[in-house]
């Protein structure tokens, strides 16, 4: 793929929406609002995997901004783990659809394995150290939001995995406050599936380019898929049925009103 190859993205810019983006859209928009996630002003910094779903936020929030009445700030941050870089031809891909989405983008080189953990290594002080990466450069920015790719599908598969193998009705929640206040976690597709996500990458060819992770294939996340896989063939809507019952069983899972 090639730069040339972001065609239908530009025009997604020049034109309005085509229909069935739109929908995906208003799911976005419902998830933002129903949190309260994005206010005018703000300073947003995305963190950028370079897998699908961020790729998808990136152009969802960028996309927003050209019909609200609100103006707010992104900058993509993208870390790049010094163990696993990035090709020539992925950085100028990834540079050139950023360009196009008219959103700055910035890659951070760290270390994927700080001299702390010694060989203690998983999926949980990898997100850790991450986040811990990205929390220093907001506060040297300026920005005061940081937006994850997580998804409904995330959000689901989360509280399930927590349920049954942690004993704890917890999940990742659409937004999270951090330092009293002076950070916050963002999760704006808390509401959109990840088939709608699936159909973005595939229509306008999202050029994704993730660094490989040496626990790809033994993620619990993964292993967990086909008994979810099982759980939404017998009801289609059991991805949003569970994510209702965890507001409704525990009304104060979520830190925000809740207007359902
Ligand atoms: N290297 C990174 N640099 C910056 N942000 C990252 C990085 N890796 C992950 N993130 C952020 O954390 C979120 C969750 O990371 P995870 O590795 O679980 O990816 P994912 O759910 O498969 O999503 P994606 O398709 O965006 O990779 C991503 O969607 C992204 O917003």
């Amino acid at each position: 793929m090639n730069s040339s190859n972001f065609g239908e993205i530009e025009n997604l810019f020049k034109y309005n929406n085509p229909r069935w983006l739109k929908y995906t859209l208003r799911k976005l928009g419902q998830g933002i609002s129903r949190y309260n996630m994005i206010e005018d002003g703000d300073r947003i910094v995305l963190g950028i995997s370079g897998g699908k779903d961020s790729l998808a936020l990136a152009l969802l929030l960028s996309l927003r901004r050209k019909w609200l009445p609100i103006d707010y700030e992104l900058r993509a941050v993208q870390i790049e783990w010094q163990e696993f870089p990035m090709t020539d031809e992925q950085v100028s891909l990834i540079k050139s659809f950023f360009n196009i989405i008219d959103v700055p983008y910035v890659r951070l080189t760290e270390t994927m394995f700080p001299g702390s953990y010694k060989d203690d290594f998983n999926c949980y002080r990898c997100a850790r150290n991450r986040k811990r990466i990205l929390f220093d450069y907001m506060a040297k920015e300026g920005f005061s939001k940081l937006a994850l790719g997580h998804h409904l599908d995330d959000i689901v598969t989360t509280t399930i995995i927590n349920m049954t193998m942690r004993g704890k009705l917890f999940t990742m929640m659409p937004i999270q406050e951090f330092f009293k206040g002076k950070l916050h976690i963002i999760r704006p597709m808390c509401e959109i599936r990840e088939s709608a996500i699936i159909t973005i990458k595939e229509r306008l060819n999202l050029p994704v380019v993730k660094a490989a992770c040496p626990y790809k294939d033994t993620n619990l996340r993964l292993s967990i898929q086909p008994v979810m896989e099982n759980l939404f063939s017998l009801d289609p809507h059991a991805r949003e049925k569970i994510y209702r019952s965890l507001i409704e069983i525990k009304p104060d899972y979520l830190p925000y009103s809740l207007k359902t």
